[in-house]
C-alpha cells in the first residue's frame, strides 16, 4: 500500500507505556501527527446472542471483592461464596444455599461480632433482628456483595449505606404477606372479644363471664392504613368479617382499591371515622411516629388499633396516654419500637394491650417460603443476575436484561473511550448520554444503560467500583452530571436503541478529532450484528467493532495510510481486527479506526506517530 505524508498538525505528546494498566493510565496513548488510506469494510458477522452477566452490571467477580479480596477462612472453598444467615431461616432456603455457597448460621451475634465476620462474607441474610448498619458496610471492606432481607421490611438495613457501598439490597417481599395480614386479623379478632386477656385469666383460675364482654365487628368501619400487599389481604378478609373498610396509601393505585370495593380516603378522615385502625405501612421517616398525641386527638374516642407493621409508627409514649384517657380502648400490637421491648415497658403491663412477639410472618408456610424467595434471590444476585426484588438498584425483568445485554455493553465501552480522549487537567463534570430509539420513552429503560456509561468513564480514572447500584451516587459523589436524551428516530422498534452517543463537556481532548462542532468530546456507537461498533468520532463516521483495543489517527486524506500503519503493527506482531476510515471531505482530513488484539509497544506507537501523514493519534483500552 502506498503511504504519503503531510505536515503535522499538532505536537506531539508524550507515551505512557504500553503496558500499564488502564486504571493506572487513564491517560492513553496519544501522539499527533498523520494520514490517509482507503477503507475497508467491515465483514458481517453472525449474530451473537448475549446473556447479561451482572458481573458487568452487578458485581465484579461475584466472590471478589475490588481488590480481589477473598475468603479468609482456609476450611472453606474458595470458590464458593460465603453466606452468613444471622437469623433462623427456613430449612428449604438454607439448603438451596447450600448448593452453591458456604453457609454460615450465626445467630445472635453481636454488632462487633457481625462486624468481624462480615468482612469473609459474600452475601448475608437477616430478618428484622439483625441492625445491619453502616458501620456493617464499612467493616465489609468492599466485599459484602448482597444483603438479603427474609422479609419485607427493610427498615433494618441501612439503605443508604448498602448503596454507597455498592451492595444489593434484596428482600422476600411475597412470602409473607397472607401470613401478616391473617395474624392482623388474628389480632383484630382477638382484641375484639378480649382472648387474650380471658384466656389469661381462666388459667388463673378465675371464670368471669362478665368481665370480658367484647365488641362487634360485622357494620364497623376499620380503616387499613397501608393498601400494599399485607393491607390489601386484610381489607378482603375484613370484608368477609362484614366490616365497612376504607383505606388510606397515598401511593396506592386507584383501581386496586376499586377492585376490593374499598374506599381510598385522607388521612385525616380515615382515622377520624374509623372504629378499628389496623397499620400496614414501612417505617419510613415520613411513618416515624405517625400516630402520636395529635392524630390521636383525632380519633374517635373508644377506637381499637392493631399494629402488624413496625413498632415505629406509633409514638408509644403517645400510645399509653391515648389509652390511660381512654381515647384508644384497646390496641393489639405485633411490632414495637425496640424488639424486644424492655421487660418495664407500661405497654406489656396495660390490661387492654393484648401483644405478641413478632409473629405475623411466622407461619411454617410463611417462613418456608421467604426462606426459599431470599436463597433464591441471593443466589440470583452472587451468580450475577439483576434480581426481581433489588431494593437499591432497579429490578429490570430478565427479558429486558436479555434484550439489553449487548447495549450495555456498548454503554460502557462508549464511557471507557470516551474518558479516554479527555486530556488536560480540568476534570469531568458535565456528560450527556444520547439514546436514538424508535420505542416509546415508557418502554425504554435507560437506567441500565446510564449506569454503564458512568461506570464506563468513573473505573479507568479513580478507584471506585461501579455498579448498577451505586453508579448515580458515585457519579454525584465525584460532581459528576449525567444527563440523558431520547430522540425518536423512525427505524425498527424491535430493537430497543439504535444509537448511543456519548458527549463530555468542558473540557480538553487528547484526540482533537473527537470533538464536534459543538466543542465537546462526542462519540457514537452502535450495535451491529450483536456486537459493539463504534459509529462516530467527533464530525467523523467510522464503523470498528468494538473488541480488544482501538487505535484512532488523523491523518490527510490520501492513499496508503492504512498499509503504513498496518505494516508497522504487523512488523510488531500487532494483529489488526478491524479498519474502518472516516472522513468528512474527500482528500481532504480522515480518521483511521484501527482495531488490535494485542497492546502494541511503545515502539510501535513511536513509529505510528512518527507517519508524517498522520496529524494525530491515540491508543485506547477498551
Ligand atoms: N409483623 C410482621 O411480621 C410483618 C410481616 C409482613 C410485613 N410487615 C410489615 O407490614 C408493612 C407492610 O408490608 P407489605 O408487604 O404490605 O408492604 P407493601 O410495600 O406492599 O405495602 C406498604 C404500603 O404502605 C404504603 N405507604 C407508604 N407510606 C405510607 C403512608 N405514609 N401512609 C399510608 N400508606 C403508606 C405504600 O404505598 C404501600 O402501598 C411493612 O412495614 C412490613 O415490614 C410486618
Ligand atoms: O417485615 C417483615 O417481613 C416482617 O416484619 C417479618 O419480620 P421477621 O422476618 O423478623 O419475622
Amino acid at each position: 500500500m502506498a503511504f504519503s505524508s503531510t505536515k503535522s498538525l499538532l505536537t506531539p505528546s508524550s507515551f505512557t507505556s504500553s503496558s500499564s494498566s488502564l486504571r493506572s493510565s487513564s491517560s492513553p496513548f496519544l501522539h499527533t501527527k498523520t494520514i490517509t488510506s482507503s477503507s475497508k469494510p467491515i465483514s458481517p458477522k453472525p449474530f451473537i446472542s448475549h446473556s447479561l452477566s451482572i458481573n458487568n452490571v452487578i458485581t465484579k467477580p461475584i466472590f471478589e471483592s475490588p481488590s480481589g479480596q477473598k475468603a479468609k477462612n482456609p476450611n472453606l472453598q474458595e470458590s464458593k461464596p460465603t453466606i452468613l444467615v444471622s437469623e433462623k431461616l427456613g430449612d428449604a432456603g438454607l439448603q438451596l444455599l447450600r448448593s452453591f455457597g458456604n453457609i454460615e448460621c450465626c445467630y445472635d451475634l453481636s454488632k462487633e461480632d457481625l462486624c468481624k465476620k462480615i468482612e469473609t462474607c459474600d452475601a448475608l441474610i437477616v430478618r428484622s433482628g439483625t441492625k445491619v448498619s453502616r458501620e456493617v458496610f464499612e467493616a465489609a471492606k468492599g466485599r459484602l456483595k448482597v444483603v438479603g432481607r427474609a422479609g419485607v421490611g427493610i427498615d433494618n438495613v441501612d439503605l443508604g449505606a448498602a448503596t454507597e457501598f455498592g451492595c444489593l439490597v434484596v428482600n422476600a417481599p411475597t412470602a409473607n404477606t397472607i401470613a401478616a395480614a391473617e395474624h392482623a386479623i388474628a389480632l383484630l379478632t382477638a382484641m375484639a372479644r378480649n382472648v387474650a386477656q380471658a384466656d389469661a385469666s381462666m388459667k388463673a383460675g378465675q371464670w368471669k363471664r362478665n368481665k370480658y364482654i367484647g365488641v362487634s365487628l360485622v357494620g364497623k368501619t376499620v380503616a387499613v392504613m397501608g393498601f400494599g400487599k399485607v393491607g390489601s389481604e386484610v381489607a378482603r378478609r375484613a370484608k368477609g368479617l362484614g366490616m365497612h373498610v376504607i383505606a388510606h396509601d397515598p401511593y396506592a393505585p386507584v383501581d386496586r382499591a376499586r377492585a376490593l370495593a374499598v374506599d381510598l380516603v385522607s388521612f385525616e378522615q380515615a382515622i377520624s371515622t374509623a372504629d378499628f385502625i389496623s397499620l400496614h405501612m414501612p417505617l419510613t421517616p415520613t411513618t416515624l411516629n405517625l400516630f402520636n398525641d395529635d392524630t390521636f386527638a383525632k380519633m374517635k374516642t373508644g377506637v381499637r388499633i392493631i399494629n402488624v407493621a413496625r413498632g415505629g409508627v406509633i409514638d408509644e409514649d403517645a400510645l399509653l396516654r391515648a389509652l390511660d384517657s381512654g381515647k384508644v380502648a384497646q390496641a393489639a400490637l405485633d411490632v414495637f419500637a425496640q424488639e424486644p421491648p424492655p421487660k418495664e415497658s407500661k405497654l406489656l403491663q396495660q390490661e387492654n394491650v393484648i401483644v405478641t412477639p413478632h409473629l405475623g410472618a411466622s407461619t411454617k408456610e410463611a417462613q418456608e417460603g421467604v426462606a426459599i424467595e431470599i436463597a433464591e434471590a441471593v443466589k440470583g444476585a452472587l451468580q450475577g443476575e439483576l434480581s426481581a426484588t433489588a431494593v437499591n438498584a432497579p429490578m429490570v425483568p430478565q427479558a429486558v436484561l436479555s434484550e439489553l445485554a449487548p447495549y450495555v455493553l456498548l454503554a460502557e465501552k462508549l464511557g471507557r473511550l470516551a474518558v479516554q480522549l479527555v486530556g488536560g487537567g480540568k476534570g469531568i463534570k458535565s456528560v450527556k448520554v444520547v439514546y436514538e430509539s424508535a420505542r416509546d420513552p415508557d418502554d425504554f429503560d435507560t437506567r441500565l444503560l446510564r449506569a454503564m456509561v458512568t461506570k464506563g468513564i468513573i473505573e479507568p480514572i479513580s478507584n471506585s467500583f461501579i455498579n448498577l447500584v451505586n453508579a448515580d451516587i458515585i457519579a454525584k459523589q465525584k460532581g459528576l452530571r449525567i444527563r440523558e436524551e431520547r430522540v425518536y428516530v423512525d427505524t425498527s422498534p424491535d430493537f430497543p436503541v439504535h444509537s448511543i452517543q456519548v458527549q463530555i463537556f468542558n473540557v480538553d481532548s487528547k484526540f482533537a478529532s473527537a470533538v464536534s462542532e459543538d466543542g465537546h468530546i462526542t462519540i457514537e456507537g452502535r450495535v451491529k450484528y450483536g456486537i459493539p461498533h463504534l459509529t462516530q468520532v467527533g464530525p467523523y463516521a467510522v464503523d470498528v467493532s468494538l473488541e480488544g483495543n482501538l487505535i484512532l489517527c488523523r491523518q490527510v486524506d490520501q492513499p496508503g495510510m492504512i498499509g503504513q500503519v498496518g505494516n508497522i503493527l504487523g512488523d510488531h506482531n500487532v494483529n489488526v481486527s478491524f479498519m474502518s476510515v472516516g472522513r468528512t471531505v474527500r482528500r481532504n482530513q480522515a480518521i483511521m479506526a484501527i482495531g488490535v488484539d494485542e497492546v502494541p509497544n511503545v515502539e510501535a506507537l513511536k513509529k505510528i506517530g512518527d507517519v508524517s501523514a498522520i496529524e494525530e493519534f491515540v491508543f485506547l483500552k477498551l
